[in-house]
């Protein structure tokens, strides 16, 4: 087979703060339904609706292979995420009120206050 063996790429820190988050953000999403991209076999019409689809595989991917140039692109993408469940789906749905509570638990884990003592580690 063609297939390269992949040097195991060294991490950065801004790599390595990135996977951290995700696996705490992770925890906060115990039924899954964030981990994987939303099927229009799941929800109806969704592709129709949702043009900037988002989602945590998606998201690690993209720190595997180096996208996030800052923690703020990252966040984007976590908000862009939970934004578009809460676009998509009805307020009293189980799926509108989970991104609800998971964006601002991510907004709080993520604030400059919560990641100061990091600082150190990142600098
Ligand atoms: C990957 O998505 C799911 C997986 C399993 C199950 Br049950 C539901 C979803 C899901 N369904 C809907 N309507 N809106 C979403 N926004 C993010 N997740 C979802």
């Amino acid at each position: 087979r063609s297939c390269v063996l992949r040097q195991r790429q060294e991490r950065s820190p801004l790599q390595k703060l990135l996977d951290y988050l995700l696996k705490g953000l992770e925890k906060r999403d115990p039924q899954q339904f964030f981990a994987w991209p939303v099927t229009d076999h799941i929800a109806p019409g969704y592709s129709q609706i949702i043009h900037q689809p988002m989602d945590f595989s998606t998201m690690k991917q993209k720190i595997d292979e180096n996208q996030y140039s800052s923690l703020n692109e990252y966040i984007e993408d976590f908000k862009l995420m939970c934004n578009n469940a809460m676009v998509y789906n009805h307020p009293e749905t189980i799926y509108y009120k989970a991104a609800k509570k998971l964006l601002h638990v991510g907004v709080k884990m993520m604030s400059p206050d919560k990641l100061k003592p990091l600082h150190s580690v990142l600098t």
